[in-house]
């Protein structure tokens, strides 16, 4: 009986309403504050159970249309010319072109009208009869299915267990809504300020939730927010009239966007599966959690929503960390400078003491973290630091001592002073302990940046490949910044070799014509290859190549205290070359004529012996027909010949001119440390 004086008082309510803007008499202000007092009923309503989502969803999408049609509507007999631009328009129920209507609305005041009251009444007394005396806590069975139109289960559960739906809706359970008619499943009411958000009380799980929740609803549509903050729950009691703005999107301009956002809100967003954890993802203190809300958003806002994850998502890994340690500024292949992201600080759970690594591995997981900045680094500029750190070496095969044909007192002694020092430095100290700087001289091509690379892959150590030349050209008044960088990144990776190629360009000799730039890149390399040699804690050593030694301050020439001669290769060298390259081809060489191409190669740097070797290798080609080239098989090449090193001899000539030696030699005889 009280159901069904509940039920009444709602149909009456609605179709008092409805015959009130449908009359004709209605102002336009009159019928948008009726649309919009149904639009809040209907939101009441849910929350409150008495009618289904998708019933809900239907009524609410019809009259909140209805809405916006007399509020934008510029027919000065139906509407109010009051296209809203915003979501606080509405929500302050103003005008945006003209301040003269003002709806009377708020929820304040909805309820305080007569009707709602005793609609609220009713249905206080209907949940009263309804509710079994221990039900503070019940669970809330399944909703079974969510069907079409509009299904008025009560309490969210299913045909069976609703005591209302046979008798208000129907047996059926499914009921269409005629048109113009207000409210086709009207339910008892309950009070909203019976609500206590702190009470475990059954509720309805209109989305099929199971379980027991403390919230009694949500808003339907639209934004929600946390309870805590500015709801007017004193006035309501229900976060679902939190706001009188939450049962509209934001964003709609026009009608027409109304119109799709309410068709997306109404009826998609209602049967999404978000909503139904969303309406039992309470916390305990009653507030919802912001992540968990099936709030509508506007692409706008949700652009905005997206670009803050993106901002607060890590960044992107870094690439091989600590590992592959070879590091190249210009000197090896070239891999942007906007490269990966190496953060220039030495892993803490390996390695050796002292924050160097021994043998650095390639260990960082695509989604390590930013480690912290090294303390030494904080003052470099981190572009400065990036670079240096993804300027990594070639990855191309290692280098072995092997492969480095003759120089036999150049590589005996960088493994004296390079290799064996890194393995072990405890034997390595006071006046053993290794030189700070090594200069690697000679005539081109004889293979000082071979020797660098093979340091890089025997070393063990962090090994930073640098182009002098890159520094005076590429970072042009960076330079001197670089060199400074690249000194403290080192030191933060110990032990570390900084491989200088073309170092004569970076120390040559002051003169008047020498550009201010460079002198200073100059001035802060010496002054950072001193603190390197001074500090004793300090295994960073730099090694240079220069093909023109003379040309290298004597400042610089003294810091890099032990210069190699790295001459043209002996005869012994050249053989070693040969013998190498031509046991990866086919060869028919033999051993006399392997000998007589060594003699007869004699002043051949070891590139030149290697471009012979080269065109020596093409000969087999270039006796073939050019159309047996479209069709012949590897093997149908005939091997390499004597005669084709007999030919190749005849484009191949030394480059190195016996009056360049003869500098080389000399300034060997006066700087260089060999015997
Ligand atoms: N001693 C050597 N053993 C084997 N190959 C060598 C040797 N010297 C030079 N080569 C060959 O010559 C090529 C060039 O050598 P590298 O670049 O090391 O010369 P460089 O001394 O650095 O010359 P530059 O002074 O012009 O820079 C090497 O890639 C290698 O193929
Ligand atoms: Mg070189």
């Amino acid at each position: 009986m009280q159901a069904s004086s509940s039920r009444s008082a709602h149909l009456s309510e609605w179709q008092k309403h409805h015959f009130a803007v449908t009359s004709g008499t209605c102002t336009p202000g009159q019928k948008a504050d009726a649309f919009r007092a149904q639009v809040l009923r209907i939101q009441y309503a849910w929350a409150n159970a008495e009618i289904s989502q998708v019933c809900a969803a239907k009524l609410f999408k019809k009259y909140a249309e209805k809405y916006s049609a007399v509020i934008d509507s510029d027919n000065v007999e139906t509407g109010l010319n009051n296209y809203a631009e915003d979501i606080l328009t509405l929500a302050r129920s103003q005008q945006t072109d003209s301040d003269q209507w003002r709806s009377g609305l708020s929820i304040n005041n909805v309820f305080q009208m007569r009707s709602v009251q005793e609609m609220m009444e009713a249905g206080r007394k209907s949940r009263d009869s309804l509710l079994a005396p221990a039900a503070a806590s019940v669970v809330i069975h399944r909703e079974t299915v969510v069907s079409d139109l509009p299904k008025c289960s009560f309490w969210g559960t299913s045909e069976e267990s609703d005591p209302l739906t046979n008798s208000a809706c129907g047996t059926g359970g499914n009921q269409d809504i005629p048109e113009g008619s207000p409210m086709t499943c009207p339910r008892n009411a309950q009070p909203p300020l019976v609500a206590n958000p702190t009470t475990t009380c059954p509720v309805l799980a209109p989305f099929g939730a199971s379980g027991t929740v403390k919230a009694h609803a949500k808003p339907l549509f639209g934004n929600v927010r946390k309870e805590s903050t500015n709801a007017p729950k004193a006035n309501t009691g229900l976060n679902v009239f939190s706001s009188d703005l939450s049962c509209f999107p934001s964003g709609c301009e026009n009608p027409r966007e109304r119109k799709a956002l309410f068709s997306y809100s109404t009826t998609d967003a209602l049967s999404t599966p978000v909503l139904h954890k969303a309406a039992s993802k309470t916390e305990d203190n009653g507030q919802r959690e912001e992540g968990s809300l099936p709030a509508f958003r506007t692409a706008r806002e949700q652009l905005w929503v997206d670009q803050q994850k993106k901002a607060q998502q890590p960044q992107r890994a870094p690439g091989p960390l600590y590992g592959g340690v070879k590091k190249s500024l210009g000197a090896g292949r070239s891999r942007g400078i906007f490269g990966k992201f190496v953060p220039p600080v030495p892993k803490q759970d390996g390695g050796d003491e002292g924050g160097g690594m021994q043998c650095k591995t390639s260990g960082a997981g695509p989604a390590e973290p930013a480690r912290p900045v090294d303390e030494r680094l904080k003052s470099l500029e981190p572009k400065m630091i990036e670079l240096i750190m993804n300027e990594i070496m070639d990855h191309g095969p290692p280098v072995h001592w092997e492969d480095i044909a003759g120089v036999e007192f150049a590589k005996a002694t960088i493994k004296e002073i390079v290799v064996w020092p890194m393995m072990r430095p405890d034997i390595f100290t006071g006046l053993r302990g290794p030189p700070k700087g090594i200069l690697l001289f000679g005539p081109p091509g004889t293979g000082k940046t071979l020797i660098g690379k093979c340091i890089a892959s025997q070393s063990g150590a962090t090994f930073f490949s640098i182009s002098a030349s890159s520094l005076t050209s590429k970072w042009v008044g960076e330079g001197e910044k670089m060199v400074r960088a690249l000194f403290a990144v080192a030191r933060c990776q110990q032990p570390a070799v900084i491989f200088i190629d073309e170092i004569d360009s970076l120390l040559s000799q002051r003169g008047d014509g020498e550009h201010e730039s460079s002198r200073r890149i100059k001035t802060e390399f010496l002054v950072q290859l001193d603190g390197a040699a001074t500090s004793s804690e300090d295994r960073i050593l730099v090694v240079g190549a220069t093909n023109r030694p003379q040309e290298i301050d004597e400042a610089a020439r003294r810091r890099l205290v032990k210069r190699l001669y790295i001459p043209l290769p002996e005869a012994s060298a050249r053989k070693q070359i040969v013998v190498n390259l031509m046991s990866r081809e086919q060869c028919c060489l033999s051993e006399e004529e392997i000998d007589l191409v060594v003699g007869r190669s004699d002043g051949f740097s070891g590139a030149d012996m290697t471009q012979l070797c080269r065109e020596a290798s093409l000969g087999p080609i270039r006796s073939l027909q050019a159309a047996d080239i479209a069709t012949i098989t590897p093997d149908q090449v005939r091997p390499i010949a004597f005669s084709d090193f007999e030919n190749a001899f005849r484009t191949v000539r030394p480059s190195v001119s016996p009056e360049d030696l003869q500098l080389y030699e000399n300034w060997n005889r006066t700087f260089g440390c060999g015997k």
